[in-house]
């Protein structure tokens, strides 16, 4: 069967995706060559079954993919983009995960006839659980639409955007938003231990809380602040704790402040 996707670069996200599409039979590995030049990733992709190469020249001539998907750092775009252009202004689908850089970019290295895909997925995509929001020019046709919509449905929610602008924001809250959560069990750890309890116990309670309220807000249909006043007693615990967490300079500040940092650094990636 001839190969359908090419994957440039297979790190923490390009792994992650990948292994979720070859587990949920969308797309067969026999059906996919992955580009990465350190060996111990190719070695890992090869273990999927795919087929494995270290640089685009090595891809064979008569290759004709549905969709490349790019993802390697923003950094490396325009470097590795050089090495793709035979396959610009064509039928081929670019889908690129970087962070910032936008569809200018592919159009000025590819063609602007290029149909190029947006998509900023999470880690949390690696156990299936990822956020993957879309933005497709008008070049990108439904048929390829549609394939790349089931495809990263594998990896978890798939939502689209109509405004590209809109992806720096997205980038800075569920692109990096795993970051910042990891970073909240780590902190109420720290917090627990601070408050007598020993290690080990500090990050079971930090973590089994985090988790088991993340997956009741999902699967109550609640809304947070709903659920949010059932753990609030009238001047007990959960109210003394909340007075500081949503107090003037608490929580919701620090996001947002947290998020706007990140939108920016999102747009100087692209820029
Ligand atoms: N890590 C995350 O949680 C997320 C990352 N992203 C985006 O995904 C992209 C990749 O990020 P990570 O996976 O975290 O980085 P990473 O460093 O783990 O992966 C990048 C991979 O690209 C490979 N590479 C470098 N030059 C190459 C070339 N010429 N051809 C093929 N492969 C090449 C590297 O060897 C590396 O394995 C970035 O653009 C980032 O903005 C987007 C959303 C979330
Ligand atoms: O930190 C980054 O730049 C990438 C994009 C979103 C998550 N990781």
């Amino acid at each position: 069967m001839s190969t359908r996707l090419v994957l440039v670069g297979c790190g923490h996200m390009g792994h992650a995706m990948l292994a979720g599409w070859i587990a949920s039979g969308k797309i067969a590995a026999h059906e996919i060559i992955v580009v990465e030049p350190n060996e111990v990733l190719r070695n890992r992709a090869a273990a999927l079954g795919c087929t494995v190469a270290p640089d685009a020249g090595t891809l064979p001539q008569d290759l004709a993919p549905d969709i490349i998907v790019i993802a390697v750092k923003p950094q490396a775009i325009e470097e590795v983009l050089a090495h793709y252009t035979r396959f610009g202004n064509g039928k081929t689908a670019f889908v690129s995960i970087a962070a910032g850089t936008g569809v200018a970019t592919f159009e000025k290295i590819l063609g602007d006839k290029t149909p190029i895909i947006r998509c900023m997925p999470n880690i949390p995509a690696a156990i299936g659980k990822g956020m993957m929001v879309v933005f497709a020019t008008d070049r990108v046709t439904e048929t390829a639409r549609a394939f790349v919509a089931d495809l990263l449905s594998a990896s978890g929610e798939v939502a689209t955007i109509d405004d590209e602008k809109l992806m720096d924001a997205v980038t800075a809250v569920s692109g990096s938003g795993p970051g910042y959560v990891f970073h909240f069990i780590e902190a109420l750890t720290a917090a627990a231990r601070a408050a007598g309890l020993p290690d080990k116990t500090a990050a079971r309670l930090a973590l089994q809380t985090i988790y088991g309220s993340a997956v009741m807000a999902v699967e109550s249909g609640e809304e947070p602040g709903v659920l949010r006043q059932k753990v609030t007693s009238y001047k007990g615990t959960t109210a003394a704790g909340l007075d500081v967490l949503m107090g003037e300079n608490g929580l919701t500040r620090l996001l947002t402040e947290t998020v706007e940092a990140a939108r920016k650094r999102s747009i100087e990636l692209g820029s």
